[in-house]
């Protein structure tokens, strides 16, 4: 184990020894419920890498939980704990929603926090239609494709403990928001919030929100459309709500491999959802179906390239540091390094 200023280093196998200690060994049960959610991880990284981690977690959860009480009765509240959240970002095709999944599977074992809850911020990304109005059709996942002041405000309600809270449903296959349905979170003890840019700095969000007239955080007059792209030079820049998305959250995860393994990654997910999602009715990248495969290859490394390497370039490698903690991956997917910031 590695120790700098401010991080403490695990390689792989200095982690997974961990796993011997940690408590709540998998039982059958878990490994079937495990398998059923259909991600192809593998089954001992899950046992070494991931549940010491949800033990670790579980723990942050606990205290927590135990301040809450403690704060509480100091202050004579009767109030009821809040949900414990946990935000995950990372690139495209890093393995975020297969690291939440699995991690919520492994933190319901617990009976401290039974009830764990899964969002992802793509349901706060603004409809195709808003979007293509405002010429943002290929900056999805950058900050200004996401209805920011939506997201807040659903954390903002998780946070001050609502029974019921609706979250905007997003479909991949149709590539867009579905009018109408909503994923309902009825104050679990564990949320976690996963999406490309829940780290970003308030700062940045602000100052990135082009063109995006309608938000908090706008200049007053800047017409929906126009690309008014501010600059910290701009008085403009600092006004608005610069409420950060982590200001919620109680422990931060950052999934991080390099930009070439990522691509390689992004490339198969588009093969592997050729042959099962892209002939859906409704389907927005029907076109891909019957692609032949130097050209779906083609297509795809153009998207890669225009949209999701520069994103991660720009906006969500950037906010690496801020997590409370980074999980490393190789090319075969395996955690290689876990950095955890001191306390
Ligand atoms: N631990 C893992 N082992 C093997 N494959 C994985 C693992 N994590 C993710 N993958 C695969 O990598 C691709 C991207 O993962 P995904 O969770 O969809 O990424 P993200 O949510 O970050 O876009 C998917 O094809 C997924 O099956
Ligand atoms: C939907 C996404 C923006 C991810 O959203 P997130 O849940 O991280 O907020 C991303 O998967 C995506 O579709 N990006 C656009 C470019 C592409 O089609 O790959």
């Amino acid at each position: 184990m590695e120790s700098n200023r401010h991080l403490v280093t695990f390689t792989h196998d200095e982690w997974s020894a961990l796993a011997k200690n940690a408590p709540l060994p998998l039982t059958h049960t878990d490994v079937r419920h495990l398998k059923a959610l259909g991600d192809p991880i593998d089954l001992a990284e899950a046992d070494a890498i991931y549940r010491p981690l949800s033990a670790l977690l579980q723990m942050y959860a606990q205290e927590i939980g135990d301040l809450h009480r403690k704060t509480s009765d100091f202050l004579g509240l009767r109030e009821q704990r809040t949900p414990f959240v946990i935000g995950i970002a990372g690139s495209v095709a890093v393995g975020k929603s297969t690291t939440a999944r699995l991690l919520q599977e492994l933190l319901r074992r617990w009976p401290y926090t039974p009830r764990v809850d899964l969002v992802t911020t793509d349901g706060f990304l603004y409809p195709n239609a808003v979007l293509a109005e405002r010429g943002l059709m290929d900056r999805k996942g950058f900050p200004e494709s996401y209805d920011h002041a939506a997201l807040l405000d659903f954390l903002r309600r998780v946070k001050s403990g609502e029974e019921r809270v609706e979250v905007p449903r997003y479909d991949h296959v149709i590539y867009d928001i579905v009018p109408g349905q909503h994923q309902v979170v009825a104050h679990p003890d564990i949320l976690i919030l996963e999406g490309l840019n829940v780290l970003q700095p308030p700062l940045l969000a602000a100052g990135r929100r082009t063109g995006a007239g309608n938000l908090s955080g706008c200049p007053a007059g800047s017409p929906a459309g126009s690309p008014a792209r501010l600059t910290p030079t701009d008085p403009a820049f600092y006004t608005g709500n610069l409420t950060a998305v982590s200001d919620f959250f109680d422990v931060s995860i950052y999934v991080d491999a390099s930009p070439e393994d990522l691509e390689t990654w992004y490339l198969s997910r588009i093969f592997k959802l050729r042959d099962v999602a892209f002939n859906l009715p409704g389907a927005y990248f029907h076109q891909f179906a019957h692609m032949p495969d130097e050209e779906l290859r083609a297509r795809s490394l153009e998207i890669w390239n225009a949209i999701n390497l520069p994103n991660l370039l720009e906006n969500i490698q950037p906010t690496r540091e801020r997590a409370d903690i980074m999980l490393c991956k190789g090319a075969d997917h395996r955690v290689q390094r876990i950095h955890l910031r001191k306390l």
